[in-house]
């Protein structure tokens, strides 16, 4: 096997479905405290890309080393979970009925093992840890409200919270900014770098000015491969990414 000081390093990967390639000899590396912006149009593979790092798809071909040794692709999504990739889906699912703060709270406990889990009571450190969550996430004023009383954006973030809990060396925000309002918009792309201080994210997006704020090294998907990759600036002008995704 090769070896690599990426943290996550995708090696011709290639996943078909009924012989078509949803992912065509991808390969890509994601470095230690990278925050990655992967953009391109609908069908390029992005969601599959995230399947295949979360264990939920196989590749046919292909390898998937996080911190340059353990092969995802041999894994299973609770292993890989716990090695420490966390995934956050595009629709939000908090606990409505629960606050904001239970909601952290759950999100915590659920990192422990079911027995640990049974007897868990937060302890003064779980606390400090919630309220710098809170912070982050700036829901600090809201942690008392029902999350279902919070607006989509604050769901969202509550959300990113929850992921926060489970202390994930890579998070994986798929389309965060979906129905946000604008202000909301460059209030996450503000959040996810203030995370990034701490932990490597790889953030699937179409909203390019979200994209630009986030001000990261940015690859766009085709066809299941990379089609371009570098900075927004060099990424937008690309002759071919104008073509196949921005000038639609
Ligand atoms: N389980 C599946 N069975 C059959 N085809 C699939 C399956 N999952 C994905 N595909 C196909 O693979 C291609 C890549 O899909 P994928 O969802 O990864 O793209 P995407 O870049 O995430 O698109 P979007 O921006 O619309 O979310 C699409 O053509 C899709 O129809």
């Amino acid at each position: 096997m090769r070896t690599t000081n990426a943290l996550l390093y995708l090696n011709g990967v290639s996943v078909s479905f009924d012989g078509f390639k949803a992912l065509n000899n991808l390969s890509l590396a994601i470095e230690p405290g990278e925050m990655r912006a992967i953009i391109g149009p609908n069908g390029a593979g992005k969601t599959t890309m995230m399947d295949v790092i979360t264990g939920k798809t196989r590749p046919d071909e292909g390898d998937a080393l996080f911190e340059g040794e353990r092969d995802l692709t041999k894994l299973d999504e609770t292993e890989i979970a716990l090695l420490g990739i966390g995934r956050k889906f595009q629709k939000p699912t908090v606990f409505e009925m629960h606050s904001v703060e239970d909601n952290l709270l759950l999100a915590l406990k659920s990192n422990r093992t079911a027995r640990a889990a049974i007897s868990w009571k937060p302890n003064a450190e779980d606390a400090r840890r919630i309220d710098r969550i809170l912070d982050t996430i700036r829901l600090n004023p809201a942690r008392a409200r029902l999350a279902g009383s919070l607006s989509h954006g604050q769901k969202q973030w509550l959300e990113i919270g929850m992921l926060l809990g489970q202390e994930p060396k890579l998070l994986l925000v798929d389309e965060p900014v979906a129905g946000m309002t604008d202000a909301e918009t460059m209030q996450t792309a503000e959040l996810l770098k203030e995370i990034n201080h701490e932990k490597s994210v790889v953030v699937v997006e179409h909203d390019m000015h979200f994209v630009r704020e986030l001000g990261v090294k940015v690859t766009c998907l085709h066809e299941g491969s990379v089609l371009a990759e570098g900075s927004i600036d060099q990424v937008s002008t690309n002759e071919r990414v104008v073509e196949v995704y921005l000038g639609r």
